[in-house]
């Protein structure tokens, strides 16, 4: 792509750049997986101050990748001047879970790194900030910095169910045979933990409904849990947490906010409720989005059986159950 048709840079904050997400992160958003091949970027990496010299190893690493779309890099240990005049920001600096953990066992040592971000979000991002929050609990660590953020529109701040979304459609498409491109319309309601609800009432494979091509008992047994607790899985079997994937979907997730999803599906996003679907306002809960001109919008309307209302509702229990922990970090 010639210079000339370029977009002007846009500023791309990521937070914890020098960790495992970060370092699959970094690559793939200054190669322009993240918003496209015709616009440029500027990273903003965040660490701690101890993990400067490891960051500045990842900005010489990215300077020898001599990216096209990479237009600068700004590296730092303070949030004032890691959000200045962002567009995007990536909140992945965080602790991860170990084996036998939950993530919300992380809320304590991972809480106390919101509350501050949202302030400087608040004061130097631009209004229109994107922010994703990765790092775990990653619901409840979204709203703390949401509530940190008073002049910021509280449908800035979202939290990321699509690692989960795209362990469900490949899932899926494993169990049936095909590719987890024909999958569509699969939700994850809820909270980014174990009681996350994988919902395929809505999904289709290849063109047919779901429901006609798995069966029940595999889909309650064996396909809700799997998702549910993959996380812990990967743990298990790496001795590490999810990073390659993880960082993945954080892409997917900030490409269709910014540039939309594709008709006839939807993705699932770690969004404010505004009520709907009766989960209480202001959770950042996991629904089905479309999205169009740079703003997501909540599927309407989809029906809401007894074993779904079930799940929906316990999954938004354990969100109340977290906010209400960390009530002396919402400001
Ligand atoms: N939401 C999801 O789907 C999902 C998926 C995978 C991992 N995660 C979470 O993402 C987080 C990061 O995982 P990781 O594997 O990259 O961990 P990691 O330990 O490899 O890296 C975390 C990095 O964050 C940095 N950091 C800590 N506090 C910071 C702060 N205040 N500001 C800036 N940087 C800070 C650390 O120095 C470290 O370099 C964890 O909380 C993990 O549980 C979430
Ligand atoms: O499970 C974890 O702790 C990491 C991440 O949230 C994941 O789902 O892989």
């Amino acid at each position: 792509m010639s210079a000339s048709t370029l977009k002007p840079p846009v500023r791309v904050a990521v937070t914890g750049a020098a960790g495992q997400i970060g370092y699959a992160l970094l690559f793939r958003i200054a190669a322009g997986d993240m918003l496209g091949p015709d616009q440029p970027v500027i990273l903003h990496l965040l660490e701690i101050t101890p993990a400067l010299p490891a960051a500045q190893g990842v900005v010489m690493e990215l300077n020898d990748c001599a990216f096209p779309l990479l237009a600068g890099v700004v590296t730092t240990d303070d949030p004032n001047v890691a959000f200045s005049d962002v567009d995007f920001a990536l909140l992945v600096g965080a602790r991860p879970r170990g084996p036998g953990m939950e993530r919300k066992d992380l809320l304590e040592a991972n809480g106390a790194i919101f509350g501050p971000q949202g302030r400087a979000l608040n004061k130097h991002a631009k209004r229109d900030v994107k922010v994703l929050v990765v790092g775990n609990p990653a619901n409840t660590n979204a709203l703390i910095a949401q509530a940190n953020a008073p002049d910021l529109d509280p449908r800035c701040f979202t939290a990321m169910m699509r690692l989960d979304h795209n362990r469900a459609l490949s899932l899926l498409a494993e169990q049936t045979d095909t590719h987890s491109t024909g999958v569509k319309k699969v939700t994850i309601w809820g909270n980014h933990s174990a009681t996350q609800y994988p919902d395929i009432s809505q999904a289709t494979i290849d063109g047919t409904p779901a429901a006609q091509k798995i069966g029940r008992d595999w889909y309650e047994t064996t396909f809700i849990p799997t998702v549910q607790q993959r996380g812990a899985a990967i743990i298990k079997a790496r001795g590490a947490s999810s990073a390659a994937s993880a960082a993945s979907a954080a892409i997917d997730h900030m490409r269709n906010w910014a540039l939309g999803t594709a008709d006839g599906d939807w993705v699932s996003m770690g969004i404010p409720s505004d009520g709907s679907y009766g989960i209480d306002a202001g959770l950042i809960y996991g629904f089905p989005v479309t999205c169009s001109g740079g703003t997501y919008t909540i599927v309407p309307n989809l029906p809401v059986d007894d074993f779904s209302r079930r799940l929906m509702d316990a999954t938004a229990d354990e969100l109340r159950g977290e906010r209400d922990a960390v009530k002396a970090l919402l400001g």
